[in-house]
Order: C-alpha cells, then sequence, then structure tokens
C-alpha cells in the first residue's frame, strides 16, 4: 500500500526511536531495506515499495532539504528566481544517492518473484510546489504567483525536473525497480487548463523518454482529488492510472476505459471501520473496476492509528477475491 506505509506500525514507530530522523532511515540502505520489508513481512503484499520520498533526489540537484518530525519537508532555500534555478543541477543518482539503488537490488533479491519492487519519483510540478513554497503548502500561492507573473522562470524549473526525474526513473528500474510510480499528488491544486500547461507536458515528457529506454516498465500515475482530470492523466501514455476514493470506481473505469489499468481507490478511513464493512468495500471496489485490469489499493497512504488487524484484514480479503 502506498506511501507513509509503515509508519501505523510498531515496528517502525520503534525503530524510528533508534533512528529519529527520515533522512538517516531513509538514506542509509539497511535502514531502508529493513522499513520497505516490514509490511511485506507482516502482510506479504503483492507489491514491496521503496522506503523513501519524493524529495530524497533533492540532495543530488543542489537543493537541501529536510523533512522534520513536527513539521514535514522543509525546503532550506527555496528557489523563486531565474537565478536560483540556474543553480539546480541535474540528478547523477550513481554519485548523490547510490543508496536508493542499493537498496532496491537488495530488496529484488530478497522478495524474488513473490512480491513487485516498486520504485517511485514525484512529478515536476509536485516536486517544484515544495522546492518553490519551501515545504508542504495549503494555498501554493508562492508557486502559483510564479506560474502566473513569471511563467518562463517556472517552466525552466520544470524542465529541468523533468530531467532529472527520467534519469532517475531509469536509473531506479535498471537498480531493480519493476514498476515505477509517479506521484504529481499537487496537481490537482491547478485548474485543468493551468495543469495543461504546468504539468501534463512534463508527465508526458519522461513518460515517453522512459518508454523509449525501458518499454516494459510499468508505469503509474497518482494525483491526490484527481475527479477532475482522469481522462488527462490516462492521456500521458502511463499503463496505470491510480485512482483516489473522491471518484467512485465505475465512474472512473468508465471514463479511463479498459486499456489501462485502474488503481486503488478505497478511502483509507475505511481500515478504521469493521471487519465486514472493509469486506463490503472491498468487494464493491474490485465489482466496479470490472473484469479488466485492477491493482486493488486504497486511494492513499495508510493513516496512523489503522489498527495493524485491519490491515492485515485487508490483505487477506483483497487475496481471497475471485472473479
Ligand atoms: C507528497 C509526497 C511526499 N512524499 C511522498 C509523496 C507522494 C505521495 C502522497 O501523495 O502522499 C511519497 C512517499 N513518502 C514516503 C514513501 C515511502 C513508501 C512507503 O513507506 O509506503 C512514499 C511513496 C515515506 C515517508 N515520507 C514522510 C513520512 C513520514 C515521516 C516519518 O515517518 O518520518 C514517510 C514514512 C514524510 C513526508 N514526505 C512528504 C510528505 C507530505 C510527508 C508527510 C509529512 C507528515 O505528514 O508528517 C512528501
Amino acid at each position: 500500500m502506498m506511501r507513509q506505509a509503515g509508519r501505523y506500525m510498531k515496528v517502525y514507530q520503534d525503530l524510528c526511536q533508534k533512528h529519529p530522523t527520515f533522512r538517516e532511515r531513509s538514506e542509509n540502505v539497511d535502514l531502508a531495506v529493513e522499513i520497505s520489508l516490514q509490511p511485506w513481512r507482516a502482510f506479504k503484499p503483492d507489491g514491496v515499495i521503496l522506503f523513501s520520498d519524493i524529495l530524497t533526489p533533492f540532495t543530488g540537484m543542489n537543493i537541501p532539504f529536510d523533512i522534520l518530525k513536527t513539521k514535514g519537508p522543509i525546503i532550506h532555500n527555496p528557489i523563486r528566481t531565474a537565478a536560483d534555478v540556474a543553480k539546480v543541477r541535474e540528478l547523477v543518482p550513481a554519485e548523490a544517492v547510490p543508496y536508493v539503488g542499493q537498496a532496491l537490488t537488495a530488496l529484488r533479491e530478497e522478495v524474488g518473484n513473490a512480491s513487485t519492487v516498486l520504485g517511485f519519483v514525484g512529478a515536476p510540478f509536485t516536486l517544484a510546489s515544495y522546492i518553490v513554497e519551501g515545504g508542504s503548502s495549503k494555498h501554493f500561492t508562492v508557486i502559483k504567483r510564479m506560474a502566473f507573473e513569471t511563467p518562463e522562470v517556472l517552466h525552466s524549473l520544470l524542465q529541468k525536473l523533468a530531467e532529472s526525474v527520467i534519469i532517475y526513473v531509469r536509473y531506479q528500474a535498471d537498480c531493480g525497480a519493476q514498476a515505477v510510480q509517479i506521484f504529481d499528488s499537487w496537481a490537482t491544486h491547478l485548474s485543468p487548463v493551468d495543469f495543461e500547461v504546468f504539468s501534463l507536458p512534463y508527465i508526458k515528457q519522461i513518460v515517453s523518454a522512459v518508454k523509449s529506454t525501458h518499454p516494459d516498465l510499468p508505469l503509474i500515475l497518482y494525483a491526490s482529488g484527481s475527479g477532475g482530470l482522469l481522462e488527462r492523466m490516462a492521456s500521458t501514455g502511463v499503463d496505470v492510472v491510480s485512482v483516489d476514493w473522491t471518484v467512485d470506481m465505475a465512474e472512473a473505469r468508465q471514463r479511463i476505459g479498459t486499456q489501462l489499468a485502474v488503481q486503488g481507490n478505497m478511502d483509507p478511513a475505511a481500515l478504521f471501520g469493521t471487519k465486514e464493512f472493509i469486506e463490503r468495500r472491498i468487494h464493491d471496489t474490485v465489482a466496479k473496476a470490472g473484469r479488466h485490469k485492477h491493482i486493488l489499493n486504497l486511494g492513499h497512504g495508510v493513516l496512523v492509528g489503522t489498527p495493524e488487524e485491519n490491515v492485515a484484514h485487508f490483505f487477506e480479503t483483497g487475496k481471497s477475491v475471485r472473479y
């Protein structure tokens, strides 16, 4: 299951006591592998997600960052001008983030053919939102101001990010990732007309560049609250469109079509419900996705406080579904 998978787990919280910083946990190969394997050992899901963050490659791009327990992601020197953009370096993953490749390779060895190892990247707009705003944001006013006042500055940043993301996806695949998920989590804060200018072209660029060198690597695209964008997401050329719970899965399937796979889309909070409720929701979701490619998942990460036994029940029920 996606993203902050692990935070709800006691084994992860215990490990955080000993290794208190996110960067230590994610930049040390042994720790990153160990944390990635915690949900795998507990639930045997069909996918094992690398423990890392979409911000991790920033270190190699001359964008110092931290992820603080209280404040979340922090970019120490936000990028606001053309001169700032000029300082952003192209990512050389083997030099800047070798632990990512090493962890993926180790995970592939560990899980063998019993599960799929997933890598992930942030999409240019979502990465830029952190870089320009300086951290998480509610209204995205700084990056939108840049978009609407000096679009050429934002475009030059997005283009640089797209080039590094292409390199990073290829690196993850070469090191063992069997599928890569692209997170454009905050793209839905853009109006669709602006999404078509500031996000879509860059995702398309990434997908077509990666497909030209890695035609068999499945690419998954996620955006939160993506109901206004489903057709546009499908038009990027990705193999899987990840859907969150604000869209009915039957409608999502209809809008995305039967050629692409859909992923999702249970409300993560459904795992606070009774066992029967969880089962009903799983069957409902699977039925609505229809007899076409579907990766059963939550519509976002597992929420902190989710009972681990309910997560286990999600997987047991999901695996027992027969068409
Ligand atoms: C936007 C985004 C980020 N990071 C990510 C996204 C895209 C997915 C989405 O839409 O949520 C993706 C991500 N972040 C993390 C993973 C690892 C995969 C997994 O363990 O499931 C993945 C896939 C670990 C993490 N990344 C982070 C944590 C939590 C902090 C910690 O455990 O130290 C984890 C486990 C920190 C982080 N990093 C980011 C945020 C918003 C936060 C949470 C801040 C908070 O709520 O406290 C940026």
